[in-house]
């Protein structure tokens, strides 16, 4: 008897990094850390955390530190299985990253001079050199490298992107030590013919498959297609964001990655398997656009979601009934703290505690798995007053 064993590809969730890199609003560290803990909660094996890049630059992940240094990064890191690349674009960016233990970092370059200049500040030689530098450096300290090549259909200060442009860079990131390029539609431009051929140039010009990645941007809705036809020709790697969210300052009018909700779905509907619990991944996405206040990007997601339970629990007001999630906000090594919030409806009395709505918060409020309600603790500013 012949075992024929599952096919799988691996995603690699961008959300936290590429995701939210683009958005103006300060994001809280703590919302990135719950990000990145219920992204993990999924099932994703590669997440990708943040990036040490200039501040001026990314002001949004201005507090990659604090992400890094964080409990909850601390804690997956110390999980083997796992793969957290850092996306670093320069030896300061390594140092940082190798101070607080990262195993492993992005290194990233651009096919072509525009969005090289525009993006980190040098020629595409330059960019190259530099990414070569860190990598070694990387790979000393027992660092895996992953690496990034921008611009692959086009630039947009520059235009179309030569074909031998993006291999250069491909075969200089492969010699200079990435265990895989990710091969990025920055502007999201390419369909699936010109997936195919690059892809076929690249082969036929000595590059294994293996070693490449997908990480197409959305902007003329061709992701979820042109990771179809990657994946046809032998790719097994795709970078994606939950809720599609993503994008560059410097590649204007770009929208998100492909949605990572999008790619499970269809992967999963063709038997191929990611490893990924996908109405948890769609919850995740639900979950980040509300906070992010912004509109949840994915059509798997969003059309999973108006069915599923989770959601009309989420938008349902609180009754004595219903029972309300817990949000993850921060933990010790002793304890974690979690968060849930309720309405209260007393116009009359105004939000006073009282010993009834003492009761009726801890009833409402329940950690949500069968057999066990976590000890509500309650802290409370305002007035008390007797019923
Ligand atoms: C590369 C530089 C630093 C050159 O920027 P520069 O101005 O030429 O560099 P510099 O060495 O003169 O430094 C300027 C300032 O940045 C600081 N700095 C310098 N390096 C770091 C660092 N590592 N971490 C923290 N701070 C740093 C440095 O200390 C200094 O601060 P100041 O003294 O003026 O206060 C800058 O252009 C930069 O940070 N660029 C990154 C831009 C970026 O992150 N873009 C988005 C990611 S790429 C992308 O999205 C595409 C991708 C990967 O997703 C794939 C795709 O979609 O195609």
């Amino acid at each position: 008897m012949t075992v024929q064993s599952v096919p799988s590809v691996r995603i690699v969730e961008v959300g936290p990094r590429d995701g939210l890199q683009n958005i103006r609003d300060s994001i809280p560290t703590a919302t990135k850390l719950e990000l990145i803990r219920r992204l993990e909660s999924t099932g994703l094996s590669t997440i990708e955390l943040t990036s040490v890049v200039s501040s001026r630059a990314i002001p949004q992940l201005a507090d990659c530190r604090d992400v890094l240094e964080s409990s909850v990064v601390k804690r997956l890191i110390s999980k083997s299985h796992l793969r957290l690349p850092v996306l670093v674009p320069n030896i300061k960016g390594l140092d940082i990253a190798i101070r607080h233990s990262i195993k492993e970092i992005a290194v990233f370059v651009s096919a072509t001079e525009g969005f090289s200049k525009a993006n980190i500040n040098c020629t595409v030689e330059q960019g190259i050199e530099r990414a070569r530098d860190v990598a070694s450096l990387a790979l000393k300290s027992n660092i895996a490298v992953r690496g990034y090549v921008s611009c692959i259909f086009a630039d947009p200060y520059t235009g179309p992107t030569p074909l031998a442009a993006v291999l250069r860079c491909v075969k200089e990131l492969l010699d200079a030590g990435c265990y895989e390029v990710s091969l990025g539609d920055t502007l999201g431009v390419g369909s699936p013919l010109n997936i195919r051929t690059l892809l076929i140039y690249l082969l036929n010009n000595g590059i294994p498959l293996e070693k490449l990645a997908g990480h197409f941007h959305d902007t003329y809705g061709q992701a979820v297609a042109n990771v179809w036809e990657a994946y046809s020709h032998g790719m097994r790697v795709f970078d994606s964001s939950v809720a599609s969210l993503g994008g560059c300052p410097f590649a204007e009018g770009a929208k998100g990655n492909a949605a990572s909700e999008d790619l499970v779905y269809m992967f999963h509907n063709a038997g191929i398997s990611t490893g990924v619990d996908l109405s948890k991944l769609v919850e995740t996405g639900v979950w980040i656009s509300e906070q992010l206040s912004r509109t949840n990007s994915s059509r798997a997601g969003t059309a999973l979601a108006a069915t599923s339970k989770a959601t009309l629990n989420a938008k349902s007001r609180p009754s004595k009934n219903s029972s309300l999630p817990w949000n993850f906000v921060s933990e010790t090594e002793r304890a974690q703290l979690h968060r849930s919030s309720v309405i209260l409806n007393r116009p009359k009395s105004g939000n006073v505690l009282t010993a009834s709505v003492i009761s009726d918060l801890t009833s409402v409020v329940t950690d949500g798995s069968k057999g066990s309600q976590r000890q509500v603790l309650l802290y409370w500013d305002g007035p008390r007053k007797r019923e």
